[in-house]
């Protein structure tokens, strides 16, 4: 991580040495960058990103995981996705401005957090207290997320970008199960291995129900209405008569699946010390990614009955309910410049939609300094995108990288726009 903090002082010395910038260390490895844009009757915004990420076990990837070696136009590398492409990203948009002298109008941060994989409660939390210490208050804060999905969503043919308005609670739960040890020539009927992993299979097999068109993803069927072919736009204007059969279809693939209702994953299962000994515990651990319309109190509770087996005991590790969902209209600074950006970097992007963001970041810890959170990366990604993300073969196209780059290089000069001209595509519809 301090090697990191080395490697961008190196590589962006404008960003560094910058008269109107000033740089904190917070929480020992987070990096902080207040930019004094020259008007400060402006409402600052945010842009937050994080450097550190998930493990990746060698095995499996065409090349090695912290090798970032390019192939066919690819870099591949952990972190290339999530969420070294912002972190960078953000500094090398920053320092091209700078490297042609421009100074912005509107002051902004740059957040990058060092610990977002694992709650962010050193740096993002850290760096939300010291805003919220200074009085500060961000017209928008926009951090990674959702992207732009090309053949995600079923019927959805063009590509469409996802602003992420809200994301989702969580709540992961630990689970153990105590049995006497002993011999295994004298096996009990029932060891704590088989009790677990019914319960575990109990989970599975009873996902928390579709909670479609209770929250904010009925929003997104609404305004992705247009993006489909007869008859299923007329099917999607109509949700209030097929909501049924729209949840139905949305539930067939796990992206869509997780938009509708609380997840359920099974993560981590250990037991067994030798293969001789009846084991005296077994533990494992599920995450549930929560819907906007239920709570971590009511998951639990549906758990418990689910499991339906005293013998299993349960562990809460952490919980936290659905983010509030920001605000989405034209009126709204920061899904104007959004709408604006894409429309000048992305011209193949048909519609801007707002979403819900499955996953977590490190976004959610701002919710005292604006009520306007987005999580959007402006990133292409297909289907066979999504499985790379935290999995095997992540990567980006230098291409994509770029396109990145001038996003950010457009959004931070658009902020400065006294008054932004109207989107010149009016097929775009926000
Ligand atoms: C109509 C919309 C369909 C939505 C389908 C899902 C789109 C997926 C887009 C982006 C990938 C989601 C990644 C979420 C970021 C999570 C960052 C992260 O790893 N945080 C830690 C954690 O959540 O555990
Ligand atoms: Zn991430
Ligand atoms: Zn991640």
């Amino acid at each position: 991580m301090a090697e990191f903090g080395n490697y961008i002082q190196e590589v962006f010395p404008a960003v560094f040495s910058s008269k109107f910038i000033q740089h904190e260390i917070v929480g020992k490895y987070s990096h902080l960058f207040t930019v004094q844009g020259s008007d400060p009757g402006l409402l600052p915004y945010m842009l937050l990103a994080h450097m550190d990420v998930v493990p990746a076990p060698p095995e499996g990837w065409d090349f090695p995981p912290f090798s970032a070696a390019e192939h066919e136009g690819f870099i591949y590398g952990r972190g290339t996705l999530d969420n070294k492409n912002s972190a960078i990203g953000i500094l090398q948009a920053l320092e091209f401005l700078l490297r042609r002298n421009y100074r912005p109008r509107r002051s902004f941060y740059v957040g990058i957090g060092h610990d977002e994989e694992v709650f962010g409660r050193k740096g993002a939390m850290t760096m939300a207290a010291l805003l919220e210490a200074r009085g500060v208050k961000l017209s928008f804060l926009l951090d990674e997320g959702s992207a732009i999905l090309h053949g995600v969503v079923a019927g959805v043919e063009k590509p469409v970008a996802v602003i992420a308005i809200t994301e989702k609670g969580s709540i992961t739960l630990n689970f153990t199960v105590e049995k006497e040890p002993g011999h295994s020539s004298f096996p009990p009927r029932e060891s704590s291995i088989g009790i677990l992993a019914a319960a575990m299979a109990r989970l599975e097999q009873n996902p928390l129900p579709s909670l479609f068109g209770h929250g904010p993803e009925l929003l997104t069927m609404e305004h992705l209405a247009s993006e489909f072919r007869f008859p299923l736009n007329l099917i999607m204007s109509n949700l209030w008569l097929f909501s049924p059969i729209v949840s139905r279809v949305l539930a067939w693939k796990p992206p869509t699946n997780a938009l509708i209702r609380t997840t359920t994953a099974v993560t981590m299962f250990n037991a067994g010390i030798k293969l001789n000994v009846i084991p005296s515990s077994a533990k494992a651990t599920v995450n549930f990614r929560i819907h906007s319309a239920e709570t971590a109190a009511e998951v639990l509770e549906a758990v418990r009955n689910t499991v339906a087996d005293n013998r299993v005991k349960i562990d809460i590790v952490e919980a936290f309910d659905p983010l509030p969902v920001s605000p989405w209209d034209d009126q709204t600074f920061g899904v104007h410049i959004f709408q604006r950006t894409i429309l000048d970097i992305f011209p193949d992007v048909d519609s801007v939609v707002p979403g819900t963001c499955i996953g977590n970041t490190d976004s959610r810890h701002f919710t005292n300094v604006t009520k306007a959170i987005y999580r959007f990366n402006p990133l292409l990604l297909k289907s066979d995108d999504l499985p790379r993300i935290h999995g095997l073969n992540e990567r980006i196209s230098v291409e994509s990288y770029e396109k990145q780059v001038e996003f950010l290089f457009q959004l931070i000069q658009n902020c400065d726009i006294q008054r932004l001209p109207e989107p010149h595509a009016n097929s775009h519809e926000l």
